[in-house]
């Protein structure tokens, strides 16, 4: 007998509960690792990575490692990231893997499989992904994540102030003609979310979006002003802290997404430095769960 995995959003409420709402980004930039004393290597990142699973267990929900920093390492680096990703999980952490991978749909379900698939070496309990080839090249990487109790983080409004661009642009076909791209993308995964069987007993959805906390979210054309999606839209937010996102402006940053909001940070937690992480971790959750959302 098959027993159904409890879906993602239900597993990020109950840490959102447990924790509250900061991810810690594992982002092992060459500059922390020389200021943490690790070597620039697949090791160093190892490490580095190990140091930041260890602060955040029991402190914090949620972790985030970004692959490209392991990614800079090859095949070793690859290895380490598997090692940090097993880590975490098993330390009870929620897992966003952030790949922000994005292709043909053939291909990107290729990508699914490798950080989503129960049992990959690269499982992870979530990614974040890229729909700039049209939301239609990632419906088989939602239908296999709902499938398997995982989540995706699609990107909408990133925090690069160049993304704008890009992202603002408004569309000229399709039945969301005359939404902007990150307005579209976000659109489409609320009515994926309300699209599930369950969808009235669910109050998170397991398809979130990326909007950066240094968006203008009127001007890229996002719903702030409407009523909160039901159910509920997960949301990666980075671009607290070290961008220059205010956490104390949340609220009036997310408007009607707030409650799905998570807050993500790397670096201004990471220039803590190996010993001083924790309690940084510690004060930054508080922090965070003092905020009004
Ligand atoms: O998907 C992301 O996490 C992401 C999206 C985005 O719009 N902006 C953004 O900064 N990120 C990632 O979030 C992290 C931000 O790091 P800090 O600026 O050091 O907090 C990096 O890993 C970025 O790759």
């Amino acid at each position: 007998m098959s027993v159904e995995p409890l879906p993602f959003g239900e597993r990020l409420e109950a840490v959102i509960a447990a924790y509250g709402r900061l991810c810690v980004g594992v982002d092992p930039h060459a500059s922390l690792l020389a200021s943490w004393g690790y070597d620039d290597s697949a090791a160093g990142v190892r490490e580095f990575g190990l140091r930041t699973i260890d602060a955040a267990a029991g402190r914090a929900g949620i972790v985030k490692p970004q692959v490209a920093f392991f990614e800079r390492h090859g095949a070793a680096g690859y290895a380490a990231l598997e090692r940090v990703l097993a880590e975490a999980r098993d330390a009870g952490l929620l897992v966003i893997a952030d790949a922000k991978r994005g292709d043909i749909g053939s291909s990107v379900d290729a990508y699914g499989e490798a950080w989503l698939r129960p049992g990959s070496s690269l499982e992870a309990d979530a990614m974040t992904i890229s729909a700039y080839q049209g939301l239609g090249s990632i419906e088989q990487v939602m239908v296999a994540a709902e499938r398997a109790g995982k989540g995706l983080f699609v990107l909408a409004a990133t925090s690069n102030p160049e993304a704008a661009a890009v992202q603002r642009a408004v569309l000229q076909q399709s039945s969301r003609a005359g939404s902007t791209v990150a307005g579209a993308i976000t659109a489409g995964v609320v009515a994926w979310n309300q699209g599930r069987a369950d969808a009235a007993e669910r109050s998170l959805g397991s398809i979130g979006v990326v909007i950066g906390a240094t968006v203008d979210l009127r001007a890229a054309g996002l719903d702030r002003d409407g009523e909160p999606p039901r159910p509920g839209l997960p949301v990666l937010a980075p671009g607290f802290g070290h961008q220059g996102g205010e956490l104390r402006e949340l609220r009036t940053i997310y408007g009607a997404y707030s409650s799905g909001v998570i807050v993500s940070e790397s670096r201004s937690l990471l220039a803590a430095g190996p010993d001083g992480l924790a309690d940084a971790v510690a004060r930054r959750v508080d922090e965070v769960g003092s905020v009004d959302v």
